[in-house]
């Protein structure tokens, strides 16, 4: 069967009007390849006028994969058995790091599951530590993903040098967050991002594609997205994970996650939006650029002995997920890496304008 005819909400989008919730999910909803094409051709002139041909890094340091929690599409929850847990030390992550700074990303991603050893009131110094220092020893922003954390400690990240939180919701329907994040509360999540935004740090939002969410709940959440006020937003395919509850589910086609991101793009057209290394490795970041991403994440180093999340192996030990790899694949495309203080100053510009909003 023939899609209905997108052109007139494609041009709607590139004319800069905001699009109706509806008009997203009929441009999320296109099948034909004609159509698919056009969708991503759009988003890639989007994303010129904004970007340029021009990439930002984004360097990954799981450093605990320890977790309290039991979401049921992932390899770390607290109930697989299988799944390798590391706590790195301060020493490793701080080499980590560095090293990363010195490969050329932009930015640090220090995530962890919500290890018990920290995810305590007690204990949430030692994140506020290792934030301080980190920061003292690299001269790049950096991001924190630590889960779900108390409203207090957003402003003590803050002043230990955190730039962006990313807590990713997975969706907006409370219904099927419940099956995902069993035992976690909806709002104390969503609320994650309200508090980055009210004390200046910038947050990223992020849905999952395939787990069970309609086409409309995929609109209903890059609609919800415009409400919160974030600076980046990500679409990231569900990958099964064994010895999990949806280790059976199958997962959605690629293409899916792309439509998603092209109508992140065309939606939120100011926005960073990722390319994930973690979902098809390396072989997947042309197609995800060309759909609208202008973030490389989940760059790992190799033989350090840390994992991904998605694919916990996939090219990370073969140095696949590397600077020095992704540079080459990028000549081929005729896309530049950003200079750092293109990115330094995106943000600050960011984080300015924020402070701006509080004083007002
Ligand atoms: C591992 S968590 C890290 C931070 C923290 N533990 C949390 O859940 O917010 C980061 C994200 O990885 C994604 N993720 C986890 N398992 C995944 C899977 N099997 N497939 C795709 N994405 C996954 C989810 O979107 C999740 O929010
Ligand atoms: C999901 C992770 C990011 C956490 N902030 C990482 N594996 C990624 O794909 O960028
Ligand atoms: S997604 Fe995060 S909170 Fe959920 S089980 Fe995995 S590591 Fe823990």
């Amino acid at each position: 069967m023939k899609d209905a005819d997108i052109t007139p909400i494609l041009q709607k989008s590139l004319d800069g009007q905001d699009l109706t919730v509806t008009e997203i999910e009929a441009l999320l909803a296109a099948e034909d390849q004609n159509s698919v094409a056009r969708l991503f051709e759009a988003a890639r002139t989007v994303k010129t006028q904004y970007f340029g041909n021009k990439v930002f890094l984004y360097g990954f340091v799981y450093f605990s994969t320890h977790c309290r929690n039991n979401c049921s599409f992932c390899f770390y929850r607290s109930s697989n058995t299988d799944s390798v847990r590391y706590r790195k030390t301060d020493d490793e992550i701080l080499e980590l790091a560095t090293s990363l700074e010195d490969s050329g990303v932009h930015v640090i991603d220090l995530t962890m599951g919500e290890d018990p050893l920290i995810h305590n009131d007690n204990h949430y110094n030692r994140l506020t530590d290792l934030v301080k220092m980190v920061n003292n020893a690299v001269d790049i922003p950096l991001m924190v993903s630590p889960g779900a954390i108390p409203e207090r400690l957003f402003p003590v990240l803050m002043e230990n040098g955190a730039d962006w939180i990313a807590c990713y919701q997975e969706t907006h329907n409370m219904e099927l967050f419940k099956k995902l994040r069993p035992d976690q509360d909806y709002e104390f999540r969503l609320n994650q991002k309200k508090w980055a935004d009210k004390y200046g740090l910038l947050a990223e939002e992020g849905i999952m594609i395939g787990v069970g969410e309609s086409v409309k709940d995929r609109a209903d959440s890059i609609d919800t997205m415009r409400g919160l006020n974030v600076n980046q937003v990500r679409a990231m395919s569900f990958v099964p994970q064994e010895n999990t509850p949806m280790s059976v589910n199958s997962p959605s086609p690629f293409i899916e996650e792309l439509k998603a991101i092209a109508v992140m793009r065309l939606v939120h057209p100011k926005n960073l939006i990722p390319a994930s290394l973690d979902v098809e490795g390396v072989a997947g970041l042309k197609t995800r650029l060309a759909a609208g991403a202008n973030v490389i994440t989940s760059i790992i180093p190799p033989r350090k002995g840390l994992a991904g999340v998605a694919q916990h192996e996939l090219d990370i030990d073969d140095g696949g997920r590397s600077v020095e790899q992704i540079e080459a694949i990028l000549d081929d495309i005729n896309v530049k890496i950003a200079d750092k203080y293109e990115y330094i100053n995106l943000i600050e510009s960011w984080k300015n304008s924020k402070k701006a909003g509080v004083s007002l």
